[in-house]
């Protein structure tokens, strides 16, 4: 099938470069002429692992173009995928739509012939319909143009294998046939007996928002838990592991540490208490405001353990390790690691950051850290570190290995990656989310 992803983000460039290694004939639109440029080269304008490889070698094949032109992919592709962004409007919760309203009105002046629109994009419930009423109005009426929504579920960091293997497809449609058109489209990986879900508009846009709202709580459920074993005593990580046994619980997503960031979660959870207020129903979403807070005070409590561990804060200097939102990812958009690393900032402290894969676009946004190039240089004049983003680079650290490029005996562990009993052995003075100690066994559970 020749196919079109309008948005060549995060999302759509894995997108496009996934239909293609499906067999499909693929072109990727961006407004975005630099990030047309660098794609039409094979080279990918943010990091994702796997990724540039896969636009390579379909651009190489041929299988794969990009272009700015509405012009050239209008008249040509059968079906139309939207992934441009929908980040949160101003300074209010909900989400800004107008990029993709922009993209249909876009796709209708320019398609000539029979398609199917398909958006991909993360909308607040009711976007879709609301769409469908722009493109009846905006298309050439002798041709039958239809809408379908089909939410995407993938995580940054693996986002070609989710995308290429899927817990699920979900697929809003007001048509049967849009449904076969689709299915046609995944054949390769329906072919795998991946579950596919036909349903309304409203169900589809709905399960999306859950989905990450549900995410969100269950990140901050733990790390509200957080709070008593860090008054109590007791290691969160043990105690997570003991309800995420529980199969009706599961233990994904009970990670306890500084909380969910992204382009997603945290503006996901802001637009669906938004849509929740607009359809009248503010009290049915209310609990996601506590959800909000509780993200937002593990941020706290990280610069009151580095204040408290280096009493004041001015010219002190700091050791960020890590500035994307999570490891395996250069995402800095709400994240909370570069948020400490700013709070810390703002306190009077000198804060080198260093992020394997983030820097530059942590350096885009605030200019005004000091940014280095290697974990050695962040530490080695630091009087306090703290481990931000959980890279295996810094899970993999030893007070020892540490200890012999820097003077600082101060570490805070904000991911909960390393062990308390072994830095505290080395002299360290230790402090981590969530666990004070933690027990003088293994913590795993026998038969993991
Ligand atoms: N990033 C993810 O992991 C992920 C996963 C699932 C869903 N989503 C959703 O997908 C959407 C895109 O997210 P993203 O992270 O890829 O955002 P992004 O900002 O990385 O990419 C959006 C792209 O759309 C382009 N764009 C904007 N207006 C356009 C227009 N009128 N025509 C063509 N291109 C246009 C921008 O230039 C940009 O390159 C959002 O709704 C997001 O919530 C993202
Ligand atoms: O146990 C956990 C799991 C995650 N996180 C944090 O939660 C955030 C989100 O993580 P993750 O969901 O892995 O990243 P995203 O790539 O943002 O993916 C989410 O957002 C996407 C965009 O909507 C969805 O498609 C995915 O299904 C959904 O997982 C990150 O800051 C993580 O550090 C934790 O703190 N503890």
């Amino acid at each position: 099938m020749r196919i079109s992803v309008i948005g060549t983000g995060y999302l759509g460039a894995t997108h496009a470069a996934c239909l293609a290694e499906m067999g499909h004939e693929v072109i990727g639109l961006d407004v975005d002429p630099l990030k047309i440029e660098s794609l039409a080269v094979g080279e990918l304008p943010f990091y994702e692992p796997d990724l540039e490889e896969l636009i390579a070698r379909h651009v190489a094949s041929g299988r794969l173009r990009f272009t700015t032109s509405y012009e050239e992919v209008g008249p040509w592709a059968d079906v139309h995928f939207i992934a441009v962004g929908t980040p949160q409007r101003g300074g209010e919760g909900a989400a800004d739509t107008s990029f993709v309203e922009a993209a249909i009105s876009s796709l209708a002046r320019t398609i000539t012939r029979d398609a199917l629109i398909v958006g991909k994009s993360t909308v607040p419930v009711g976007t879709a319909r609301r769409l469908q009423d722009i493109l009846t109005r905006e298309q050439d009426p002798t041709l039958e143009i239809g809408l379908a929504w089909n939410p995407e579920f993938l995580r940054e960091g693996f986002a070609v294998k989710d995308t290429l293997a899927p817990d699920r497809i979900v697929l809003g449609v007001d048509a049967d046939h849009h449904a076969e058109t689709l299915t046609a489209v995944y054949a390769a990986t329906v072919e795998q007996d991946v579950p596919v879900l036909v349903t309304d508009f409203e169900t589809a846009e709905l399960i999306k928002q859950a989905a990450n709202a549900f995410l969100a709580t269950k990140v901050s459920f733990i790390n509200a838990l957080s709070e008593l074993t860090e008054a109590a005593g007791g290691d969160i990580r043990v105690l997570a592991e003991g309800l995420g046994l529980d199969p009706r619980i599961g233990r994904s997503f009970l990670r306890a540490g500084l909380g969910f960031g992204g382009g997603c979660l945290p503006k996901d959870v802001r637009a669906l208490q938004a849509r929740a207020s607009e359809l009248g129903q503010e009290r049915s979403m209310r609990f996601l405001s506590d959800v909000e807070d509780v993200n937002l005070r593990r941020r706290e409590r990280a610069v009151f353990l580095a204040t408290s561990m280096l009493g004041e804060l001015r010219s002190k200097r700091i050791a960020a390790l890590g500035a994307a939102f999570k490891p395996n990812s250069d995402d800095v958009r709400d994240s909370p690691a570069l948020d400490v690393a700013v709070r810390l900032f703002n306190a009077g402290a000198d804060v080198a950051v260093y992020d394997p894969k983030a820097n530059d676009n942590a350096a885009r946004r605030f200019p005004r850290l000091h940014y280095v190039e290697s974990l050695d240089e962040a530490v080695a004049e630091a009087d306090l570190i703290l481990v931000l983003t959980e890279w295996e680079e810094f899970a993999r650290l030893t007070p020892r290995a540490l200890g012999s490029v820097t003077t600082a005996r101060k570490i805070v562990d904000a991911r909960n990656v390393l062990s308390v009993r072994e830095w505290i052995a080395e002299g360290w003075d230790f402090a981590a989310l969530g666990r004070k100690y933690e027990p003088a066994f293994d913590f795993s559970p026998i038969g993991a």
